[in-house]
């Protein structure tokens, strides 16, 4: 286990009210929440943002990234082109459990257009709160990162 209680924390225009739900939520539970933006409504290019939370978490700044675009899909799809950065989308907690004990992800998306606030903050909790299981599952994300070489 690390000490880095960091968490980086982005969104698109969608998704900017969730994001700053989740970032009191992640100092509530005594996380260090670095909210880097957007602040305002106007629309922007969720790749930019995706791509800037996961250089955090991949310089090893941040220990984790949590991320949200109207769907989840493509801040998703912009931050696992970052190299070390395993990253998924989730509606529901078990999967965001699951993203942590099988695939040691360090970073998690969800889609403002697609669960609400409540829902959002137990998935985070979920993904928080697992721990990476190792042994056959290491195998298996190691087998990943070879793969992006
Ligand atoms: O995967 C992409 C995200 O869902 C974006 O939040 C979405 O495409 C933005 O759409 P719009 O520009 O119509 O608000």
């Amino acid at each position: 286990m690390t000490d880095n209680k960091r968490i980086a924390l982005s969104s698109d225009h969608a998704a900017i009210e969730l994001r700053q739900a989740i970032a009191a939520h992640v100092a509530s539970l005594g996380w260090e929440p670095v909210d880097i933006g957007p602040t305002t409504p106007e629309s922007t290019h969720y790749p930019k943002h995706g791509e800037a939370a996961a250089k955090l978490v991949a310089s090893g700044d941040c220990r984790f990234g949590i991320i949200l675009c109207g769907t989840g899909q493509g801040i998703m799809l912009a931050a696992n082109k970052v190299k070390g950065i395993r990253c998924g989308v989730c509606s529901e907690a078990y999967s965001a459990k699951m993203l942590r004990q099988h695939n040691d992800a360090n970073m998690l998306s969800m889609g403002s257009r697609v669960i609400g606030e409540g829902l959002a903050l137990d998935i985070v909790e979920a993904f928080l709160s697992a721990e990476f299981e190792g042994g056959r599952h290491g195998t298996r994300v190691d087998m990943i990162m070879e793969i992006e070489g």
